[in-house]
């Protein structure tokens, strides 16, 4: 029997309670407004590929689901809390249930690999220090280990972060993320910056990771084929709303490119946002 590795934390969520719930979002930068009305419901263990033309709002959408950006109007939930009320210590508790992985990775360029990894539990405790006097350091150790296993690299666990390649540094990223053993895991471009090959075994191995162990996976990625072969469900942001919303399997990378072809993002005027296309429901 193999036992399930500490690498990969729990998964807390309640069978049909949506792991996000957002009704009516608002959210606009001066007199921009990028989000006017978006509404939307991501089940426990789905994988969500957002996409969208530049400028759509898709990285703020998934800034604000940990709060890093305020909307303006609007309900969101996100593993039973609601986003809006969270102050201090439990906006922070929150945070560390959320997974979050960017196209820059952020290593600590002077520190290995390991180390890397192993200050991710800081994520995962709240108040300052406690991560290192609660936990034993050989513990600590340890899990950031099988985190580098996870994600193919414990053999490169003593080299330095800035010796590694692109796709390299971005499994780190991704071990230092599975370190905060998260409920949930929002990935913005994790493909991005990285060859064709790199970016497909990263985005391979956050769905592989994330599916094991039944966890929501919302990423974002202007790639196609990624967006198809790694999600369940495919939701496309257009117009200041909700323009897409396919199941993958039920879906072309043809109906995707047609979907680029509709106007909504940087090019859309910059008072309000063009109507979006009729919607598309699988
Ligand atoms: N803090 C901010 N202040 C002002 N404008 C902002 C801010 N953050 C984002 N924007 C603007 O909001 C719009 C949406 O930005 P966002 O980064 O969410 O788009 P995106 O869909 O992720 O784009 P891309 O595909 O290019 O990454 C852009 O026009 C951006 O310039």
């Amino acid at each position: 029997m193999t036992t399930p590795s500490p690498a990969l934390g729990p998964m807390v969520t309640g069978a049909g309670v949506p792991v996000i719930a957002i009704d009516g979002l608002r959210k606009s930068f001066g007199p921009r407004t990028i989000i006017e009305r978006l509404d939307l419901s991501v089940p426990a263990g789905e994988s969500l590929a957002l996409i969208g033309a530049n400028g759509t709002g898709k990285s703020t959408l998934l800034r604000m689901i940990v709060r890093l950006a305020e909307a303006d109007q609007g309900r969101l939930s996100v593993l039973g809390e609601t986003v809006g009320d969270l102050r201090g210590s439990a906006l922070k508790r929150f945070r560390a249930r959320v997974g979050v992985v960017f196209q820059k990775h952020n290593l600590v360029a002077r520190l290995s690999a390991l180390s890397n990894v192993v200050h991710g539990v800081q994520a995962r405790r709240s108040g300052p220090r406690s991560w290192a006097q609660s936990l034993a350091p050989a513990a600590v150790r340890d899990e950031a280990m099988a985190c580098l296993e996870a994600v193919g690299l414990a053999d490169k666990a003593l080299q330095r972060a800035d010796s590694l390649s692109g796709g390299q540094s971005q499994r780190v990223a991704i071990a230092r993320m599975l370190m905060q053993r998260p409920e949930l895991v929002l990935a913005d471009e994790p493909d991005a910056s990285l060859d064709p090959r790199a970016g497909r075994e990263i985005m391979e191995l956050l769905f592989r990771l994330t599916r094991d162990k039944g966890l929501t996976l919302v990423f974002v990625s202007h790639h196609m084929a990624h967006a198809l072969r790694f999600s369940d469900r495919i939701v496309g942001l257009g117009g200041g709303t909700i323009a897409l919303d396919r199941r993958a399997g039920h879906c072309t990378e043809a109906e995707l490119a047609a979907f680029f072809e509709e106007p909504g993002g940087d090019t859309a005027p910059q008072e309000e946002p063009v109507r979006a296309p009729a919607p598309v429901f699988a």
